[in-house]
């Protein structure tokens, strides 16, 4: 039987997706407590920097931090968490994440997918894209709230994300269906008023419940 990932939050709350330490410690600062750094197409020796210091403010705020795709760099400096999509799940190595004592999270934009997923016993399913997105693109239609909801309905045990399109307006009909998070990029890191945008979003989705225990946070703190 496979073994599960360690549990995180139940209700991860606001959850920003961005490409840059710069942005992990203004939105650390500004009161997030869930965060993953994704920089894309780049080889693992030119985002090591970025992916250590990501961790450490992680710590330093005790936040939920996940890096994204770039396993090897996460449990080599500690990550809260890793976030892998269905074709990193091809290559990674996923007993050397959970002996790490590493949170998973896992893409899922289908039943097929979702099946895929749950029996990895990951740390939370994120479900995407809910509504039409610009900043990836997407092989595969949006899903919409009805869709996110029918899918939520088979999660009543693990942690759940929606990410793809939400935006500011769209964030309290997300909110409403349930789920325990709303991951975002362009709500925040296109919004005219950045500031604003997070205070707004954290009043609808929170920060989330409880504080990161990461692998080594009983010893840095
Ligand atoms: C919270 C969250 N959900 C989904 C994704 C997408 O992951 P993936 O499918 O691996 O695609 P890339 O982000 O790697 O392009 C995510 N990163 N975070
Ligand atoms: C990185 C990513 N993954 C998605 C998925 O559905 O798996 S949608 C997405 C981009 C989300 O950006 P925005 O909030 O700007 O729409
Ligand atoms: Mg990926």
């Amino acid at each position: 039987m496979t073994h599960a990932f360690p549990a995180t939050a139940p209700q991860l709350g606001l959850y920003p997706v961005v490409d840059s330490t710069a942005w992990i410690a203004r939105l650390l600062d500004a009161g997030v407590r869930t965060i993953q750094l994704r920089i894309k197409d780049r080889q693992e020796h030119e985002v090591e920097e970025a992916v250590r210091t990501a961790i450490a403010l992680g710590k330093q705020y005790r936040a939920r931090l996940f890096i994204n795709d770039y396993w090897r760099l996460a449990i080599q400096y500690q990550a809260y968490g890793v976030h892998l999509g269905q074709e990193d799940l091809e290559v990674a190595d996923l007993a050397a994440i959970r002996n790490a004592g590493l949170r998973l999270g896992i893409s899922t934009h289908d039943d097929a997918e979702l099946d895929r997923a749950l029996a990895l016993r990951p740390s939370y399913i994120a479900l995407g894209h809910i509504f039409p997105t610009q900043t990836k693109e997407m092989p595969s239609a949006p899903q919409g709230l009805t869709e996110l909801k029918r899918h939520l309905a088979r999660l009543p045990h693990i942690s759940t994300v929606a990410i793809g399109g939400i935006t500011l307006a769209r964030a309290p009909e997300v909110k409403a269906t349930g789920v325990g998070s709303i991951a975002v990029v362009s709500a925040i890191t296109q919004a005219p008023d950045w500031r604003a945008a997070t205070r707004q979003l954290l009043d609808i989705a929170g920060a989330g419940s409880g504080i990161a225990e990461t692998p080594s946070s009983s010893v840095s703190g």
